[in-house]
């Protein structure tokens, strides 16, 4: 083995973001969440552990505010708690991170540090480190206006691989004031086992890469599931030929031999660049023999209603034809499901706040009647479905924001058939989600200068930060429609299933493959 000859293309290493378009927020008195915890010396977990209220919000605890002092457990990004992990060169998918301990489900491994640069500034380097022909990418989202470029500064975290069947994962928190993204342990991971997490969500994009995790369920290729590879691909356009990539050049990483990080963008060292070497040290994380197949049959799809507010049931040929046997179904128009309400398991249904008393009277009455309407097909599906009114709780103006009307995702995946479709309408889920906190997290920014604003009614508040509302705003309205849009081409042209299909270990309409299934 080469291993202690070759070294990975330099880097600066950090430890915590650089923020390049802006200053690091301070957080305001005001602003610091303050937890309840004591520290016992008889009960080791009273020291803000799983039961510390600013744990379950993904916030970290501020140094000098919180009882528990030194012993406070609840500050891991700030004190740089890793788990021990060692960099190692993999089979066609450059270099790795392994577990250098054994590692417990749900720990911190490591944060993802790099550049934090605004939207705009990524999608120019994504497209300028793309031009230099680099094909590693370190790019991922912060929220929808700021990314994360561990291209040329970063920490350990940037070599963690991409997998279909990860056994970690990432999850923002709130520390100091600031979002910082955490790569977590899934499940447990014992040492000398490859950390990987699923770049789906987080994807910026850059060279399509085939994806060479192993898994058994692999989507072919890196971030297929991202914005940026599916507006590569016009995966919804036409006649949706989703994932038919044959006339996008594709990089497929066991190609060839290349450099990873051109010379010219390099600011650590002037060192020669590490080639990629075929030699491997460590194995895939998953199934590593596991041939990649990808061999999605495009879907036939009827046109949208036509053009008509007449729903009309429409036929729908399903996604794989000729390899799953299945045959051509008739499905029942959209109005057997009503949206803009949310479906409960237990068959109540919760309308958002927003909707005026008539409304909710004229919607539940529509959702029964339909219900009485509905072809047998549909009856089993959702006849269990009973509109009931709750009242909106208000509690000052922050929480009326957020109770806008709820689509029950996963109950809707539930009755995909479709994996695709599934996969569609969570990731947009996914967007939706991040531009709900991205307009949050701005919330708060916005909210001290309005009041100091009312306050002394002397300034401004900044045009800076009124146009950054807005276009948060809007990205939140555009992320809630694309949502509501993907439901609804999606139940309206896949194949629905019943409650009673639904396969045990199913989450959201998705299986979640165990370790060795
Ligand atoms: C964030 S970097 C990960 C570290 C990278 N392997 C390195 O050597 O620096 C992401 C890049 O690693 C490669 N990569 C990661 N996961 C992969 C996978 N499952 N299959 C193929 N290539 C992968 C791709 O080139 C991708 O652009």
């Amino acid at each position: 083995m080469e291993e202690e000859h070759i070294e990975p293309p330099p880097y600066i290493h950090i430890e915590t973001n650089d923020f390049l378009h802006r200053r690091h927020k301070r957080q305001k008195e005001e602003d610091i969440a303050v937890c309840e915890c004591q520290y016992n010396l008889m009960d080791p977990d009273s020291a803000c552990g799983e039961r510390c209220w600013n744990v379950s919000t993904n916030t970290e605890c501020t140094p000098g505010y919180c009882r528990c002092g030194v012993y406070c457990k609840n500050q891991r990004f700030q004190k740089c708690q890793y788990a021990r992990t060692r960099l190692v060169k993999t089979e066609g998918r450059g270099w790795g991170l392994l577990a250098e301990e054994n590692i417990m489900a749900g720990q911190f491994v490591i944060e993802y540090c790099g550049e934090v640069i605004s939207w705009k500034e990524a999608k120019r380097r994504s497209q300028a480190y793309e031009d230099q022909g680099l094909m590693e990418a370190y790019i991922i989202y912060l929220n929808t206006a700021e990314s994360i470029d561990a291209t040329k500064k970063g920490s350990l975290a940037r070599f963690i691989n991409h997998s279909c069947q990860p056994n970690c994962e990432t999850r923002k928190w709130n520390v100091l004031g600031e979002v910082r993204v955490g790569i977590f342990a899934k499940q447990d991971i014992p040492i000398g086992m490859e950390l990987s997490y699923d770049y789906n969500f987080e994807w910026f994009g850059g060279a399509i890469v085939r994806c060479l995790c192993g898994a058994a369920s692999c989507s072919g290729f890196l971030g297929a599931k991202s914005r940026g590879f599916q507006e590569a691909t016009y995966l919804w356009e036409d006649d949706d030929d989703r994932f038919s990539v044959e006339n996008i050049p594709i990089y497929d990483s066991t190609d060839e031999e290349h450099t990873s990080i051109p010379k010219d963008i390099l600011l650590a060292k002037n060192e020669p660049i590490t080639q990629r070497s075929n030699n491997s040290t460590v194995q895939s994380t998953e199934n590593p023999g596991i041939a990649i197949s990808n061999e999605l049959m495009a879907m036939t799809v009827e046109p949208l209603m036509a053009g008509s507010n007449e729903l009309t049931p429409m036929t729908v040929e399903p996604l794989m034809a000729s390899s799953n046997g299945l045959t051509p179904m008739t499905i029942e128009p959209l109005r057997a499901i009503p949206m803009g309400v949310d479906f409960v398991e237990n068959g109540s249904t919760e309308y958002g706040a927003q909707y005026a008393d008539d409304v909710l009277e004229n919607s539940a009455h529509r959702v029964a009647k339909l219900q009485n309407q509905s072809s047998p097909q549909s009856k089993n599906h959702h006849t269990e479905l009973v509109p009931v009114r709750s009242k909106p709780k208000f509690r000052g103006g922050k929480a009326k924001r957020g109770l806008r009307k709820q689509l029950n995702v996963a109950d809707i995946c539930d009755r995909l058939s479709s994996a695709v479709a599934r996969e569609e309408i969570l990731y947009c889920e996914e967007v939706k989600k991040q531009a709900t906190a991205e307009i949050d997290s701005l919330y708060d920014e916005i909210r001290p200068a309005i009041e100091e604003h009312e306050r002394d009614s002397q300034d401004n508040v900044s045009t800076s930060l009124a146009e950054k509302w807005i276009e948060a705003s809007c990205c939140k309205y555009k992320a809630e429609f694309d949502l509501s849009a993907a439901i609804i081409k999606n139940m309206a042209s896949t194949p629905l299933r019943g409650k009673e299909d639904v396969i045990p270990g199913e989450r959201n309409g998705l299986l979640y493959l165990q370790n060795g299934t």
